[in-house]
């Protein structure tokens, strides 16, 4: 049994040895890139910048607004009959992204259109040795670079889809593919056979932003290429760090799944440890040569899956086509003890002669020969000495490993503990064209997001929260606290507020807030979750346990409640909103202590310039302030009555132990 420890998403940034330096590196190599492509760029930014001019025609202004709409509207969550146009904040600045514009007609993207290729750039012999010396492979410091603008027709040859798969698309409203997708689809969909990889199909890392469509990127070529196999193995291990992440990445594989026979299944330790061996192997009791495996995809949390990988009968990696690492920054952060080793111990053929047959549940008889003909060709390979003929080509290991992240770790020491295969590097990112943005910029936020920071006190920051929501025409939000209690604590004092506001304006609907935490049953959060995507509860507050990877497409607005000390946490909290390319917006509730901490933070991110200082204006708190007043004294009330209510309960608890141990 493996200990599971909670995440310290704080300890994230602490352990980015030379990060620094090589982001700097790297980000020169891509600098000198982007040189020849900035006379482009300029040019294209002249166009937008006509283009914008004649905007000032209503006409056009009118024409812009359907198209903007149309955009909005190709989004999954159709599928969930989710329709709900995204309302424009109209009191707030239009964004001003077009110096990311490129134009889609221009000869080059039509160059980019197969798969792009870039020129390698020369380094310095300096910046070789500082690479070396730090152990940073090549591959990671050129990644290959994809404009986020960059989109490509869904049944585009170069996607390698079946007529079948495109038409699941498009019913399913995906006419286009986003750039993550354009660029990984091609690499995964090259080798077709699952039987016939003659040479290393190579591991892909792949760094894009918050919802820029990752999960699509590796959902569609696996199905794509298992939808052709025969029996059901287990031929793809999706790993996540949470199990509503897991639940929600299962979800899209069974919509993409349906038409085909292809099964999903998930591990995450939600249900009991005896009813996941059903699902996975079925039979569980025998020792069956070969293994056994009732999904061809399975999703999972990491703890778990080690939990099968050393106790459930049966249960074998060694068909194992896909390995995805989704969140891979988060997942490498040796949150679990070893969770990696145990995975990759059983998939490492060919590398290390220490694995033994048993890693893999295969029985062979007194002859050496496998007893049923459900052993890999790998395996085979390495333990039987199958007669080879001319025509017959050493069988190496299928596995692609696939790691996806919005704020991909460049720590040499978690990369080479994945010991990836000719990887290559993915990364979407925009074309910065100030020289000193370029050397600066590590992460890539969506362009559609806007940033905004009100420096408040912390006693002003409940009121500065309901003025957001009185005042702008927030549709959907998400709030970030730093602990359970405290969001617990904040959205009783909306609630309280909600409901004495009402009493005293009549016509004020009531603003509904819910509290989501990991105190909170699964089923309850499901069903606080199903609320929020009807629009039945319009503020979610939470610490972070949806700050990464779910999907909530109508969230309009990210609130920072209590600002994230490190950078990856605050860009996975913004990027909940602003996904798909639909306008968002984030706003950051600073107090003036933290004020050095977080421009220092976003200065060395390179994200200074990207952020908007606002004031809130103090008229339009005035309505507000002598309801908040009353409800701060109900809050105190009731948190009185729940400490009390509390204490008697324990008391209770006391006294019947008291008792039932006097009757011993
Ligand atoms: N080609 C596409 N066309 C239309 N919508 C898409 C497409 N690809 C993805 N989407 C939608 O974009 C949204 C974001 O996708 P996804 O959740 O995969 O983002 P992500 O990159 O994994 O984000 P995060 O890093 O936050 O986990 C989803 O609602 C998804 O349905």
């Amino acid at each position: 049994m493996f200990k599971i420890q909670r995440y310290d998403t704080e300890q994230e940034s602490r352990q980015e040895t030379g990060n620094e330096l090589l982001t700097k590196i790297n980000e020169r190599v891509q600098l000198k890139r982007k040189r020849t492509k900035r006379a482009k760029i300029e040019q294209a930014t002249e166009q937008i910048e006509n283009s914008k001019e004649k905007e000032h025609e209503p006409q056009d202004r009118e024409k812009n607004k359907k198209k903007e709409k149309n955009e909005q509207s190709i989004s999954l969550q159709k599928l969930n009959k989710n329709e709900q146009d995204i309302k424009d904040i109209k009191k707030l600045p239009e964004e001003s992204n077009l110096q990311l514009y490129l134009d889609k007609n221009s000869e080059e993207n039509n160059v980019l259109h197969a798969f792009p290729e870039f020129e390698k750039s020369e380094q310095t012999q300096q910046e070789i040795a500082t690479t070396k010396l730090l152990g940073i492979p090549n591959w990671l410091v050129h990644p290959i670079i994809i404009d986020p603008e960059f989109t490509q027709p869904i049944d585009h040859f170069s996607l390698g889809l079946s007529a079948q798969l495109i038409k699941r698309c498009k019913t399913l409203g995906i006419h286009e593919c986003f750039a993550v997708q354009a660029a990984v689809i091609p690499i995964l969909t090259r080798f077709k056979s699952l039987s016939e990889v003659h040479t290393s199909p190579g591991d892909i890392c792949v760094s894009a932003p918050t919802g820029s469509g990752k999960t699509l990127a590796y959902v569609l070529p696996i199905i794509e290429i298992l939808s052709n196999r025969i029996v059901t193995r287990l031929r793809a291990l999706v790993v996540l760090p949470t199990r509503d992440l897991v639940n929600q990445v299962k979800e899209i594989f069974e919509i993409f799944c349906k038409g085909t026979s292809l099964k999903v299944g998930t591990v995450t330790g939600q249900q009991a440890f005896i009813h996941e061996q059903e699902q996975l192997v079925g039979n569980f009791q025998d020792n069956l040569s070969g293994g056994i495996s009732k999904v061809d995809i399975l999703i999972a949390t990491p703890g778990r899956l080690i939990e099968h990988i050393s106790t459930t009968k049966n249960f074998t990696l060694q068909h194992l086509r896909f390995l995805v690492i989704d969140e891979a920054d988060r997942l490498l952060n040796q949150s679990y003890q070893d969770w990696l080793t145990h995975i990759l111990r059983p998939i490492q053929l060919g590398i290390s002669n220490q694995i033994k047959k048993e890693h893999f549940g295969i029985k062979f008889d007194s002859f050496e020969t496998p007893i049923s003909d459900a052993v890999s060709s790998i395996v085979l390979e390495n333990f039987i000495s199958v007669p080879k003929t001319d025509i017959s080509e050493p069988k190496i290991s299928m596995i692609q490993k696939l790691l996806f992240s919005a704020t991909l770790t460049r720590n040499p020491a978690k990369i080479s503990s994945l010991r990836l295969v000719n990887p290559q590097y993915i990364s979407v990112q925009i074309f910065e064209t100030n020289e000193n943005e370029a050397n600066q910029i590590k992460y890539t936020l969506p362009s559609s997001l806007k940033e905004f920071m009100i420096v408040t006190t912390s006693s002003m920051k409940p009121l500065v929260v309901l003025n957001l929501l009185h005042n702008l025409n927030i549709s959907s939000a998400l709030c970030f606290t730093k602990s359970v209690d405290s969001a617990h604590r904040l959205s009783k004092l909306i609630q309280l507020f909600e409901e004495l506001y009402q009493q005293r304006n009549n016509s004020h609907s009531l603003i509904a807030v819910a509290e989501y935490s990991s105190d909170l049953s699964l089923e309850k959060r499901k069903t606080i979750l199903k609320k929020f995507k009807r629009g039945e509860i319009k503020l979610l507050i939470s610490s972070d346990l949806i700050a990464r990877g779910i999907d909530l497409d109508l969230v309009d607005t990210v609130i920072n409640y209590d600002v994230p000390v490190y950078m990856k946490k605050y860009v996975h909290r913004v990027g909940r909103t602003a996904r798909a390319g639909r306008k968002g917006y984030a706003y950051s509730l600073i107090e003036s202590q933290e004020a050095n901490h977080f421009k220092d933070m976003l200065v060395k991110a390179g994200h200074w310039n990207k952020i908007e200082n606002i004031k809130i204006n103090s008229t339009t708190l005035e309505p507000l302030k002598e309801t908040y007043k009353e409800s701060l004294n109900a809050l105190k009330d009731y948190m009185t009555n729940l400490r009390s209510s509390v204490a008697k309960y324990q008391k209770n608890i006391s006294d019947s132990m008291e008792i039932i141990t006097s009757q011993d």
